[in-house]
């Protein structure tokens, strides 16, 4: 282990088993930071703990399973980091992905929105009283550049009307990005700063196992490149301070217009709120 900034600092990362995740996990890891690496799939997480348990020489990472479109998951998985870490200094929320077709979450919400949006809304909210507790801490929320795409329809937040794959990719992350915004605000003067990112177009799982996907790693950012810009939101001493900001290339830059409504921040926060309440209602009694 070379550089040791991130020692005694303890950083969740989701999706961390594949892509712009491992490699942010395992950079944090060569920082000398405690690492929870949150997977869906035990054996890939395994498989990923052992890599970059090996890769940095750091044996203080940690391995937690949970799927981020469930909000059963993601309350058990708040629980369990919760019980096992008294601070938290980064949440880094990377886990995404695209669906080709409409399906639902196991609560009966529609998966790009569940995965995105929804579950990180949840999980950042069931840990800000740990985050506040650990301040200086920070949370780092991975959108993309798709949200320019994206539409807030609060007449069909689930796209029943109407699906197409990167509109409403681009449309829960544009929610991402309105929720980062709107929990700075209500962050102030916490000592917990949020930002979030475009990763650039990277080479990763995201885009399949065929043809895309084998191009896509011959053509685009590799993923250690696509990592770079949330692990300098993660470590660097520049952005301690920063908050409620849109990074590209580890340069603050403007997000889309419809990301700056405030109104709409608030009532898609409301909204959010009671569709949870709703979902997790309805499947306890399921
Ligand atoms: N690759 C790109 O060009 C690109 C561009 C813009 C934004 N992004 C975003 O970057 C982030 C990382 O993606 P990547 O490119 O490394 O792709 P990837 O598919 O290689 O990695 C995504 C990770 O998220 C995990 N994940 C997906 N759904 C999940 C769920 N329901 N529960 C738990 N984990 C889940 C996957 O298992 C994987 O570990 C995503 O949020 C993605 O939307 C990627």
């Amino acid at each position: 282990m070379g550089n040791t900034e991130m020692q005694g600092k303890v950083c969740l990362v989701t999706g961390a088993n594949n892509g712009i995740g491992k490699i942010t996990a395992l950079e944090l890891a060569q920082r000398g930071a405690t690492v929870i690496l949150v997977s869906r799939n035990r054996a890939k997480g395994e498989a990923a703990q052992a890599e970059i348990k090996r890769l940095s020489g750091n044996d203080k990472v940690d391995l937690l399973i949970a799927d981020m479109s469930s909000l059963a998951s993601v309350r058990q998985l708040a629980q369990e980091v919760k019980a096992k870490y008294p601070q938290l200094h980064v949440l880094l929320n990377n886990a995404g992905a695209m669906y080709t077709k409409r399906q639902e979450s196991v609560d009966g919400i529609e998966n790009s929105f569940a995965t995105n949006y929804v579950g990180p809304f949840l999980l950042t909210n069931l840990l800000l009283d740990l985050l506040k507790a650990s301040a200086p801490a920070r949370i780092i929320n991975v959108s993309s550049m798709a949200h320019k795409m994206g539409k807030i329809d609060f007449d069909d937040l689930q796209s029943e009307k109407s699906y197409g794959a990167m509109r409403v990719y681009g449309s829960a992350k544009l929610a991402l990005t309105l929720f980062t915004y709107e929990l700075a605000r209500r962050l102030a003067g916490t000592g917990v700063t949020v930002n979030n990112l475009h990763p650039g177009v990277v080479g990763t799982g995201f885009f399949g196992d065929g043809l895309l996907g084998r191009l896509s790693k011959l053509v685009m950012l590799t993923p250690e490149k696509g990592a770079q810009t949330s692990i300098y939101l993660a470590t660097s001493p520049d952005v301690a301070n920063v908050t409620g900001k849109y990074f590209e290339k580890s340069k603050a830059t403007p997000s889309s217009k419809a990301s700056y409504d405030e109104q709409a921040a608030k009532k898609l926060w409301q909204i959010t709120e009671q569709l949870i309440e709703q979902k997790s209602t309805q499947s306890a009694s399921a």
